[in-house]
Parts: structure tokens; C-alpha cells; sequence
């Protein structure tokens, strides 16, 4: 059951963090086209947020409507306890940096960063200290920093960017898909610069993504979103461990999606089970839910190995196995389940086309084997409505271990 923020909620958290952002039931379409529909969502101060969901799902509307570049068709923002809902972004001391940097062509990364500074009249003296410090901050040599955008890397240009926000000590970040331009080996080093930077500042930030590993390792809090509406937000542990959806499962990774009653739960609900969790070998007798199994494919990883396997009178499960094992097509396997990792999607929290039992749970074809189905990450589904106004974080994830 979903619960909407309350209007006159203590926006203190149990750790004493006020909510530096409040967005209460937010909606925006752009003409006929609805964007964001009723989201609700609460950032405690100087934590990091991700909004993560496929293309198209609002994220990037929804970080425009909290820096106050759209304005909502109804609802309330609120930043650091002032409704900001009405007021033009350069009354909001939100910085924002855009998914293509909007640096001035013509000026040296230094006067990028200086130009607002400038035109707020501070003095000269003030505003070299503030750009070299944010500079350094960010990670810009000294080199660098009297070259145009033209003659930076991408890493650099966005380097840029975020000193240009940072430089005026905004009570909130707000970053557009920050490292999408970036190759694999920069991104991952200015993700970790970037939370470094982050936890330094103390700045709440909200970043946008579309990558689960990236909102995985660099946030403190997850907000999932699909067409516009939110499913759910938690710490990365509790949206990958805990998903409230099949979807949200999936879109946080590989998901082992089966009919409850497979495993001896409710008959209706569906299980997810990660494959990293799934035991293979001698030790899967030891598990709560046992089957003997045919091994039907292999895919090498490296350190790893991806294995789909069939059970006998069991599910189809996709599993991780360590590539030393030397698991091969075609061979005898047993395969265990411990009950204490499956999490158990009620039947409740599914959605028409989520139900077990119906010729397609998730956009795959329906499993070979009776009503049971598998998923692998991400490869099947596409988003889907929910009638899910609102992000939660009520933490009842608890108490649906099928143990
Ligand atoms: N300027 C616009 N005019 C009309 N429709 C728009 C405009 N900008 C976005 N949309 C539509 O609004 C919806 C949400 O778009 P938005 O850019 O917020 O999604 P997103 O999740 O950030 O996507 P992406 O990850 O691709 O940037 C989409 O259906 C999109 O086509």
C-alpha cells in the first residue's frame, strides 16, 4: 500500500537531518504529455540522492522542477524549509549542471567558474580564493584552468561545470546525468571524485542517471522511478535487497522472478531471488528449497560465470558461478535456494501484468516450465504504469524475508 507523504509531516529524520529537499505531490506534463505525475520525495540534508529509471521516465523534468526551471502544475517544493514552487532558479541558491556542461565558449575554465561571481559583485580579492579553491577542489591542475572548454576533455569540462555550481555554496546540487558523456575508465574515476567532492561539501545533491551501478555506488538514497511516477526510494542495499516491484528488481539488476508457490510461499506473489544468492553444487542441499537441475547455458565473465539452469520440477534460475567451478552445458547440478534470501513481492504490490501465472510476467516470453518465470537484468521488461503516485521508504521490507 502506498502512502503519501503527509503535508504537515516533522521534515526531521530520525538521525536529526532536516530535509534540505521536499518535493509533495508534484506533477508537470509538457502539453497533453504527462512527465512527472504525483511524485513525493524528501532528501535529508547533505546526503546524495539518484533519481535512476529508463529514458523518458521524468527524471530530468523532475530535477528542472526542483531547480525551479519548470514550474509545476500542482504541488510544493520546498528547500531547506522555504516553498520555493514559484521562484525562478536564481532564487532558490540550487546550483544545477546540465547533461552538456552550458559552459561560455569563450571564456577560460577560471572565468567560467568566476562569471557569477562577478556579476554578484564580489570583490575581486574574494573571487580568486573562491575559483581556485573550488578548482582544486574538483581536481582541475593548475595547467588547465586558463583553457577554453574547447581545448578540455569532456572529464575536465565536467569538472568545470560542478566548480561553476559549487563556487557559490548552494544549499542543493543538482546534477543531470553527470558522467553520461564520459568513457567507462573516466566515469568510474569521477564517480568516486565526485562523492568525494560531495561528502567534502556537505552539499545535498540529487543526480540523475539512468545507470543502476553508478546510483548504487554513490548514493546514499535510490529513488526508482517509471513513467513519470515514483516506486520507490531506499538505501542502495534496500532497493537492490528489497525491491517494492518486479520492476524495480529488474532495473537494479539480475532478478530470479518466480511464482511464490514454487518456493512453499503465498500462492500469488512473486519471489525474487538475486543469482548471486542461489547455491550450486553438493552445498545446495543444505538450503531451504533444493532441486537437482540441468545446466543450460554458460556465459563466462571472467572471474565469474553466468548459469541458467532448469530444475527438475522446479523453477528456471539464472545463478553466479565462480569460473573455477568449470560449470558446463549440459551437466547434472544441484541447486538450492536459502530461504532467507528471497524477497517476496505480495501480491498486493503487483500490477496486472506482474501477476504469476499469466501468459507474460515481464514483457519474456513465458517461462518453459508451468507458471514459474526468470529475468534476467534489465534484458526483458520495459517500464510499466503502476498507479504508484508516491516514493516510499516505510521500510516494511523486513518482514517479507521468506524465511
Ligand atoms: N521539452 C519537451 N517537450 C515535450 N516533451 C518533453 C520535453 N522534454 C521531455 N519531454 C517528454 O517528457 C517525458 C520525460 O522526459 P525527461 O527528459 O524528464 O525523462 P528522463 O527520464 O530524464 O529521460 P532521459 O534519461 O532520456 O534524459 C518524456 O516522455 C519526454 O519525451
Amino acid at each position: 500500500m502506498l502512502t503519501p507523504l503527509p503535508t504537515n509531516a516533522n521534515p526531521h529524520h530520525a538521525n536529526g537531518s532536516p530535509d534540505a529537499v521536499r518535493v509533495v505531490g508534484v506533477r508537470f506534463g509538457y502539453g497533453a504529455v504527462p512527465a512527472v505525475r504525483d511524485v513525493s520525495l524528501s532528501v535529508p540534508a547533505g546526503q546524495l540522492l539518484t533519481l535512476l529509471g529508463p529514458s523518458g521516465c521524468g527524471k530530468t523534468t523532475l530535477l528542472k522542477l526542483i531547480g525551479g526551471y519548470q514550474t509545476p502544475a500542482s504541488g510544493r517544493i520546498e528547500l531547506c524549509g522555504r516553498d520555493v514552487t514559484t521562484l525562478p532558479p536564481e532564487a532558490r541558491n540550487a546550483g544545477m549542471v546540465f547533461q552538456n556542461y552550458a559552459l561560455f565558449p569563450h571564456l577560460t575554465a577560471r572565468q567560467n567558474v568566476a562569471f557569477g561571481l562577478e556579476v554578484r559583485r564580489v570583490s575581486k580579492a574574494d573571487c580568486t580564493r573562491r575559483v581556485d579553491a573550488v578548482l582544486e577542489k574538483v581536481g582541475l591542475s593548475a595547467g588547465e584552468r586558463d583553457r577554453k572548454p574547447a581545448a578540455l576533455s569532456g572529464g575536465q569540462q565536467q569538472r568545470v561545470a560542478l566548480a561553476r555550481a559549487l563556487v557559490f555554496e548552494p544549499d542543493v546540487l543538482l546534477l543531470d546525468e553527470p558522467l553520461a558523456n564520459l568513457d567507462r575508465h573516466l566515469r568510474d574515476q569521477l564517480r568516486d571524485e565526485l562523492r568525494s567532492v560531495q561528502r567534502d561539501t556537505g552539499v545535498t545533491t540529487i543526480v540523475v542517471t539512468h545507470d543502476q551501478e553508478e546510483a548504487l555506488a554513490v548514493s546514499d538514497l535510490v529513488a526508482v522511478m517509471s513513467e513519470g511516477r515514483g516506486l520507490q526510494v531506499g538505501t542502495p542495499a534496500e532497493v537492490y535487497d528489497r525491491p517494492s516491484t518486479p520492476f524495480v528488481a529488474r532495473f537494479l539488476g539480475a532478478a530470479n522472478l518466480v511464482a511464490g508457490d514454487t518456493l512453499g510461499l503465498p500462492p500469488g506473489s512473486v519471489a525474487m531471488i538475486r543469482p548471486e544468492q542461489i547455491v550450486l553444487g553438493p552445498a545446495a542441499h543444505s538450503c531451504t528449497r533444493s532441486w537437482s537441475a540441468v545446466v543450460s547455458r554458460v556465459t563466462f565473465l571472467g572471474a565469474d560465470l553466468i548459469v541458467e539452469v532448469a530444475c527438475e520440477a522446479g523453477p528456471m534460475l539464472r545463478a553466479r558461478g565462480r569460473a573455477a567451478d568449470q560449470i558446463r552445458s549440459g551437466q547434472h547440478i544441484q541447486v538450492g535456494v536459502p530461504g532467507e534470501r528471497v524477497w517476496l513481492i505480495p501480491e498486493t504490490d503487483l500490477v496486472d501484468d506482474e501477476r504469476p501465472g499469466r501468459e507474460v510476467i515481464d514483457g519474456c516470453s513465458p517461462a518453459r516450465r508451468g507458471h514459474e518465470q526468470i529475468a534476467g537484468g534489465g534484458e526483458c521488461g520495459g517500464p510499466r504504469g503502476g498507479g504508484r503516485d508516491f516514493f516510499r521508504s516505510d521500510g516494511r521490507g523486513h518482514d517479507r524475508r521468506a524465511t
